[in-house]
């Protein structure tokens, strides 16, 4: 029996001596390789951080004491650890343990994550309480470089460290977010890494340690394992913390040695972890950000790259932005550190005088292209549906209310299959067309997604288009930069009594299901403005509307015709489909559609029971 299989509980890791928790480490990782090669998931974030979670497992008494994982995206050997061993085969699969920390799943998950930066907050808030409630437990944050770069963290950090808190914050120093991480903290990360600030501080802390019994014996114990120190560190000082650091997060000894000491301490701490993203398999260590989130893959071969096939959205935006961008030197590509994720890396390399990755950074993302849109610049900003939820009052406040030619290219609208909940683009047509001067427009399919990207960035006022992750229905894309005329949609199908009206990716369920019902199909295009023309003849002219989106029923497109009939006095009857009133969790994506009545079966299923009505 391995060592790996004895492990039911952080319990029966505490009963493993040295010797045996550093073997158990090289366990977790083959058997965290082999898992995600069959199942996909964020590889390399795991395989840094499996000496940090055994320590940490291995000093605190989990659940009492609480983890907060920053992200998320870094928990599988918290999980592997936490009794989810066995079910690891289900990671990100339908009805399978998330991709992310989730309370429902386990007492050890602390808070739910998925959206970076929130980790701090949360067990501050949890340290908080504990206080309150004359609780005796430790609060721990693990945060990494990349999710420490926004401003939330800060917000965080500005509180905690007036407050007489018992948090530990620990920074995963692997110098990556996805990409290589960006900013002026970063830049002083590296150099506290690289020993200029760290050979001053080590002095000074000689100085301040002698009054600190037992911050001089954790120093001696670092400096015994020759890999740590205990310094103060500038930034971190400065706003209230015990800085402790860098020490190496592979080094088991040193670990276990510096939490168990934390952990006697009271008041805000900050331990400076260095960990390398993909450590112990080397083609995920050579190349970080190819293993940051994998599909599946051969780990005798490591990823490999897929030749052919369809472009995916991601890949018409990218195009389509290089070619504007040739065809207009004001424009502007910026990235909330998203940049192959969002279809900016050609971008990047072609036009690097104006291409900016923020970093983790979406308010800034858009005010910054506020301010740059005041000065006669083109700023499209790629985001991700559901990371665009962070910056709503940026979107508000400093675009619309000054109608701002900033154009938003919102890749990963709708559900996003592995990722689940957190990750689903649910929202953004709710919480997109009640801002006034928004246009708002869904493609359909590949060559309408180039053409409404036109459509979009000529407009000269704040602009909308969002997309789906993956491919669509593999239309031929025209070279060209033609714009569509705003506000039209296009019948597509002429049918009887019932006109179904799909806004963007839906338009292909909503196609099958037309032919199978015999019922007229409008591919919208736009959901601000909305064709008004159109919508009150096929209003006129038959019996009942169906509206199909990709979003939130509440709040969305449908709602937005329903608003228009009600306006035209029709009283056409009409039916809603897209997402209940509930979070979708993980799940293939075809899987997903049909449960929630999306796919062709679901919305002939859906028109034939209000025709019964
Ligand atoms: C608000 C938000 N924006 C963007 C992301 C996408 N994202 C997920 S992980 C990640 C990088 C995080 O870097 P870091 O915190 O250093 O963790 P690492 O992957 O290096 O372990 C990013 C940008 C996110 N999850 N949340
Ligand atoms: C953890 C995180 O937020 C990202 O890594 C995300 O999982 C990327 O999603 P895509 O695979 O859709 O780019
Ligand atoms: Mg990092």
């Amino acid at each position: 029996m391995s060592l790996l299989e004895r492990i039911d509980s952080p319990a029966d890791l505490k009963q493993l001596s040295r010797a045996e928790l550093k073997e158990l480490a090289g366990e977790i990782r083959a058997f965290m390789i082999d898992s995600v090669s069959k199942t996909g998931g964020h590889l390399a974030s795991n395989l840094g951080v499996v000496e940090l979670t055994l320590a940490l497992h291995a000093v605190y008494d989990t659940p009492s004491d609480r983890i907060v994982w920053d992200v998320g995206h870094q928990t599988y050997v918290h999980k592997i650890l936490t009794g989810r061993r066995e079910r690891m085969h289900t990671l990100r699969q339908t009805d399978g343990l998330s991709g992310f920390t989730k309370r429902e799943e386990s007492e050890y998950d602390a808070f739910v994550a998925g959206h970076s930066s929130t980790s701090i907050s949360a067990a501050l808030g949890m340290a908080a309480a504990a206080k309150v409630k004359g609780e005796d437990r430790r609060c721990v944050a693990v945060i990494g470089d990349g999710a420490m770069s926004a401003g939330m963290a800060f917000e965080a950090l500005n509180n905690a460290g007036a407050m007489d808190a018992n948090l530990l914050v620990i920074l995963n120093d692997n110098e990556m977010s996805i990409s290589p991480n960006v900013g002026a903290l970063s830049n002083y990360l590296t150099r506290l890494l690289s020993g200029r600030v760290y050979n001053t501080m080590r002095r000074q802390s000689e100085k301040l340690l002698s009054g600190l019994p037992v911050l001089q014996e954790l120093a001696k114990k670092a400096e015994e394992h020759m890999k740590g120190m205990v310094m103060p560190g500038t930034l971190f000082e400065e706003f209230g913390f015990n800085y402790l650091g860098p020490i190496d997060g592979h080094d088991l000894d040193a670990l276990i040695a510096t939490l168990t000491n934390l952990k006697q301490l009271s008041g805000p701490q900050f331990l400076h972890v260095v960990t390398r993203k993909g450590k112990g398999y080397v083609p995920a260590e050579e190349n970080p950000l190819g293993y940051h989130g994998v599909g599946k893959f051969d780990p005798a071969q490591g990823v490999t790259a897929k030749a052919g096939g369809k472009p995916s959205y991601t890949q018409v935006f990218g195009n389509w932005l290089v070619d504007m961008a040739a065809a207009d030197s004001r424009l502007i590509g910026i990235t909330p550190a998203m940049c192959e994720g969002s279809g900016l890396t050609r971008f990047a390399e072609q036009f690097p005088g104006r291409y900016y990755d923020v970093g983790i950074a979406e308010q800034h993302a858009l005010t910054f292209a506020a301010g740059m849109a005041c000065e006669g610049l083109k700023p499209v900003v790629a985001i991700y549906s559901t990371f665009l939820q962070r910056a709503y009052d940026q979107l508000i406040h400093d675009i619309a209310l000054q109608n701002l030619p900033v154009m938003l290219a919102i890749d990963r609208a709708g559900l996003v299959g592995a990722d689940g909940p957190t990750h689903a683009g649910a929202f953004d047509l709710s919480f997109l067309r009640c801002v006034p001067n928004m246009l708002i427009a869904a493609p359909s399919d590949e060559a309408e997604c180039r053409r409404l990207l036109t459509t979009a960035y000529r407009h000269d006022g704040p602009s909308a288009v969002r997309y789906p992750r993956g491919t669509g229905p593999g239309a031929e894309i025209e070279p060209d930069l033609e714009p569509l005329p705003i506000g039209k949609g296009l019948l597509r199908r002429q049918g009887r009594r019932v006109a179904i009206l799909a806004f963007g990716a839906p338009l292909t369920a909503a196609l099958a299901a037309g032919e199978n019902l015999d019922a007229s199909v409008a591919d919208m295009r736009f959901i601000k403005p909305l064709d008004r023309e159109l919508i009150q003849h096929l209003a006129e002219t038959h019996a009942l509307l169906v509206t199909v989106e990709e979003n939130a029923v509440a709040g969305g497109a449908g709602e937005a015709v329903a608003e228009l009939l009600a306006e035209l006095g029709l009283a056409t009857p009409i039916v809603h489909l897209g997402l209940p009133d509930r979070f979708i969790e993980q799940g293939e994506p075809t899987v997903l559609l049909a449960r929630v009545g999306l796919d062709a079966a679901g919305i002939e299923r859906s028109v034939l029971a209000a025709l019964k009505k």
